[in-house]
């Protein structure tokens, strides 16, 4: 049979909700998984399994590292990184290649990137990464930007999605929104409403795709 529909994933069902009133189309599913990478690995895993799938796109908020993607914009990653994936040692952080384990680098498919990107010529096109832990100090923020000076946002979900993606042979994409700067905590002044906003906006993209 072939592959015609679409699955977006998102963390949490506010993010889901936002995303389903821009789409016209039933061919394009759109599930919450939970929060983090694990979640996200094991619920699209799942959801995959219950449809023949085109395409999934891992889509929610994220922090936009400063001078790279501002709060409210839009981004669209080459790439989903596992950036704590790896080994912390006195001399600094050896990625998971290192170690012999496999890779924290996923590439996104470049065919969704150029659709979507045609579909959102005002989105910002980067790594995006995937923490398990949301930066919180000045100190961590200035790291994971020198480590990764290609990297517009982090968020929490992206690579558990493409794993599951790359394990089901299926094309990944990861779209974002900014709700805050990547940096010192200050959860008061996310600016949730802009990155819904946004998110809404940037959704109708996503039919582009079918
Ligand atoms: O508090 C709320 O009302 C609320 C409503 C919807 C979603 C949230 C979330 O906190 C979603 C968590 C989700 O956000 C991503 N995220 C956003 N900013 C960052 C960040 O700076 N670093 C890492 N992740 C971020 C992440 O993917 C979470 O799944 C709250």
């Amino acid at each position: 049979m072939n592959a015609y529909k679409i699955l977006v994933v998102t963390a949490v069902t506010a993010e889901a909700e936002a995303i389903r009133p821009g789409l016209d189309s039933d061919l394009i599913v759109v599930g919450a998984v939970g929060v983090g990478p694990a979640a996200a690995a094991a619920g699209t895993a799942r959801l995959l399994a219950t449809g023949n799938y085109r395409a999934v796109i891992s889509a929610g908020i994220a922090g936009g590292f400063p001078g790279r993607a501002p709060v409210g914009g839009t981004v669209l990653a080459t790439r989903s990184i596992a950036a704590d994936l790896g080994a912390e040692t006195p001399d600094g952080f050896l990625p998971v290649e290192e170690l012999g384990f496999g890779s924290s680098v996923l590439e996104c498919d470049p065919a969704l990137v150029k659709a979507l990107s045609e579909a959102l010529p005002a989105a910002l096109v980067g790594d995006v990464l995937t923490l398990s832990t949301v930066t919180g100090t000045q100190a961590t923020a200035d790291r994971l930007a020198a480590r990764f000076p290609q990297a517009v946002a982090e968020a929490m979900e992206g690579y558990g999605v493409a794993s599951a993606a790359l394990g089901a042979g299926v094309p990944f994409a990861e779209l974002r929104t900014i709700s805050n700067p990547v940096g010192p905590r200050d959860r008061a002044a996310w600016r949730l409403a802009d990155a819904f906003a946004a998110l809404r906006a940037a959704a109708p993209a996503l039919t582009t795709l079918l």
